[in-house]
């Protein structure tokens, strides 16, 4: 178990706040979406009210991505959304990082700088290695107590993750206490339990599918999305230049063999699309797996209808159903159809539960509502719902001993 906030004294405590912010960005380079942002209110507003002098590290997007911006906005932002005057400083670790902490009143709020912008940050650690990194060494001085309140990066090992609660009293923020408590208890819900992996992170949904399959976790695991794509391809279907051009681009053409591997194993409880639709003269175009390949040039853009009565009908009978990414192109409106269908079947199933990003920015376009839990994760959330630890969360959990009466 971790501590929470509850057993921190806030006042007068200078405060480093991991959030995780990372967001849609949009093309003028500013925030496209603040969902992110309104999870971490509680926690912030908390810290604020309580006296403690908070300073907020985040990260936003990779190296190269057109969405690996600066953190301004999203102070701007926060400030909005806490109703608090929030600062922002262009550093993360500097003097003038270090200064503009140092400098915090009770109550005051400070956002640093995109945590990626510093290089060590990209890369994964050992929490003792992770707090030898120059983001640890130069900014723990001036800390005296580290939050996570970042359960959507907390699978990564990274230095704002693991190297603070390595060397400072370490507490899980009310976002991340949540996520845990209903998480965590993934093998107490209802059976039979089916998990639905789709969207475009492949490799990691192949190894979520074996893991649950491996521990008995899922009865059945539901593809959809370019998951459902590559394990159709691994099935022998021909889906086209266009569709396979475009797995090969992603970089997934060798997860190909390892959705081959795990239908070898667990073919019979692993359910493949059986139909997709593609654009045809600028319209939504079915077709089934018997009718592909489709034209050259068309793409398997979501599943068609056949798939969706299948596996509506497979979680008539579930207990449990866990979600993650979209089953189509939702963003193309000739394409939501697959997602907002299934999950909709989703909500009527005892305990539903969603993760992902994406996923929850594809529910909230399409109002669809009515889930057991909506986790702020999605490779986080799914590493959880396979029952594994997440590395930020054993970090803080085997922090430094630490003994800080909770405020009176
Ligand atoms: N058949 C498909 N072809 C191409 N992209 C797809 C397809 N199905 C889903 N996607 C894309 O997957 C993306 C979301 O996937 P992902 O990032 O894995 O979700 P999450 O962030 O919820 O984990 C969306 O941008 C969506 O357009
Ligand atoms: O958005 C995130 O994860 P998610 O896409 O799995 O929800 C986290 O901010 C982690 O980002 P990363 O996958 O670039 O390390």
């Amino acid at each position: 178990m971790t501590d929470t906030l509850d057993d921190l004294n806030v006042e007068g405590t200078t405060v480093g706040v991991r959030i995780d912010v990372n967001s849609p960005i949009g093309d003028d380079g500013m925030l496209a979406d603040d969902a992110r942002l309104r999870a971490h209110v509680d926690t912030l507003s908390e810290l604020i009210e309580r006296g403690g002098r908070v300073a907020v590290l985040a990260h936003q997007g990779r190296p190269g991505g057109d969405d690996f911006v600066t953190l301004e906005s999203h102070a701007d932002r926060l400030s909005k959304l806490l109703d608090h005057p929030v600062d922002y400083v262009d550093a993360t670790f500097s003097k003038a990082a270090r200064e503009a902490v140092s400098n915090l009143e009770n109550g005051d709020c400070v956002v640093l700088e995109n945590t990626r912008f510093y290089s060590e940050e990209y890369m994964e650690f050992e929490p003792e290695r992770a707090a030898q990194t120059h983001l640890v060494t130069g900014l723990a001085p001036v800390l005296d107590a580290y939050v996570n309140d970042a359960f959507a990066a907390a699978h990564r090992s990274q230095p704002s993750l693991v190297g603070f609660p390595t060397v400072l009293p370490g507490y899980a923020g009310r976002v991340m206490e949540s996520e845990l408590d209903t998480l965590g208890t993934i093998e107490e819900t209802p059976e039979p339990r089916i998990y639905v992996l789709g969207g475009a992170k492949v490799s990691d949904s192949i190894d979520v599918a074996w893991s649950v399959l491996e521990k008995g976790l899922a009865d059945h695991v539901l593809t959809t999305g370019v998951v459902g794509n590559v394990f159709l391809i691994a099935d022998g279907v021909d889906l086209g230049d266009a569709s396979s051009d475009f797995i090969y681009d992603q970089g997934y053409w060798d997860e190909i063999d390892r959705a081959a591997d795990l239908l070898d194993a667990y073919g019979e409880r692993v359910a493949l699309p059986r139909d997709v639709a593609v654009e045809r003269d600028g319209q939504r175009h079915e077709l089934g797996i018997n009718a592909l390949p489709p034209q050259d040039d068309e793409a398997a853009m979501d599943i068609g209808s056949s798939t969706l009565a299948y596996y509506r009908r497979l979680l008539e009978d579930a207990g449990t159903v866990i979600l993650n990414g979209p089953a189509g192109v939702f963003e193309d409106e000739a394409f939501e159809k697959g997602t907002r269908t299934l999950y909709n079947a989703a909500t009527d199933v005892e305990t539903s539960i969603v993760g992902g990003g994406d996923t929850a920015s594809a529910l909230r376009q399409l109002g669809v509502e009515g889930f057991s839990h909506v986790s702020t994760g999605g490779g986080a959330a799914l590493r959880m719902l396979t029952a594994e630890p997440l590395p930020a969360v054993t970090a803080l959990e085997n922090g430094p001993t630490h003994q800080q009466p909770a405020d009176d």
